[in-house]
């Protein structure tokens, strides 16, 4: 299955101005810079922006053209089969985890998922929160069900747009090895800030930068080009009386904080044993 983009956009004042035809197997990463052009070349293939006239749009999925501007061809975003999820996925609050799962199911073009909702429902680790309401959801919950929402739509793409941010270390790992196991049916366009997730996940990966394609090219060939991923530790423990610290070395993590928590300060490591630590820190 083949994707193809040519874009000639502009977005308020940024330029996005691109080819791309990629082969769509996997989870392929799309890294770059913020403002790189990122979220809106993902905006752009699943729909979400009309360009307007005299703009350049083109995009082709498995053969279909979901947009060409110069025939004056577009797909409206719910008939593309295209599966998203960004940071700030919303769900719909008056009704349970269960009924957006089903709503989900409901909607697609097929009969049965690709990915049966049993699967999805424990690889997104979610089966503890199905009664409840979506309002009350903490913001890694959220994440949880909009991928696994995204998922059971059994769409031909899923945009993934930083789908992890918002979750705990161990919710991300679990997340992680389910979404590569399952890409082999759902291929994945997937942004990440994190260099080491999208080392870990994907390939090949898409660099952007001012809204133009920088590289193409397989995990192995970009990864020394991506930035050198800064070393960065949480305390799990500290005795304020010896000053001793216990670090446990967590890339790139974004805890997701509760009430009461006892919360670890991330910080290189150099930079802890230079100071004196107190209470306070
Ligand atoms: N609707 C819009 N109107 C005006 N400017 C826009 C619009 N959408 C995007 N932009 C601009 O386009 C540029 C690229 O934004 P985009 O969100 O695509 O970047 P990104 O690579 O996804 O960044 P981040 O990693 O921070 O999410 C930014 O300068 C942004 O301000």
């Amino acid at each position: 299955m083949q994707l193809t983009v040519h874009l000639d956009q502009y977005f308020g004042q940024f330029r996005i101005e691109l080819q791309l035809c990629i082969k769509l197997r996997g989870i392929i990463g799309v890294f770059g810079t913020s403002g790189a052009g990122k979220t809106s070349l993902f905006r752009a293939i699943a729909g979400l922006n009309q360009s307007a006239p005299n703009q350049l749009s083109l995009i082709k999925l498995d053969g279909n053209t979901l947009e060409d501007s110069q025939k004056k061809v577009f797909v409206e975003a719910e008939h593309r089969n295209i599966g998203f999820v960004f940071q700030d996925s919303r769900l719909f609050n008056h009704l349970t985890v269960e009924q957006n799962l089903s709503l989900a199911i409901k909607i697609s073009q097929r009969k049965e998922p690709l990915i049966s909702y049993q699967d999805v429902v424990q690889g997104c680790g979610i089966e503890p929160l199905l009664t409840q309401s979506a309002e009350g959801l903490s913001a890694g919950q959220r994440q949880r069900v909009a991928i696994a929402r995204a998922l059971l739509g059994s769409p031909k793409l899923l945009l993934l747009d930083e789908p992890l941010a918002a979750l705990d270390h161990d919710s991300r790992q679990h997340l992680v090895a389910f979404l590569n196991q399952v890409s082999e049916l759902i291929p994945m366009l997937f942004i990440s800030h994190s260099v080491s997730e999208t080392l870990t996940l994907c390939d090949p990966l898409i660099l952007l930068e001012g809204g133009r394609i920088k590289a193409i090219g397989s995990r192995e060939q970009l990864a020394e080009t991506l930035p050198k991923r800064r070393a960065s530790a949480v305390v799990t423990e500290f005795d304020p009386e010896t000053g001793k610290l216990c670090l446990d070395t967590i890339p790139d993590l974004l805890p997701e904080f509760k009430p009461g928590q006892r919360i670890g300060i991330v910080a290189e490591p150099s930079w802890l044993k230079s100071r004196e630590l107190t209470r306070d820190d």
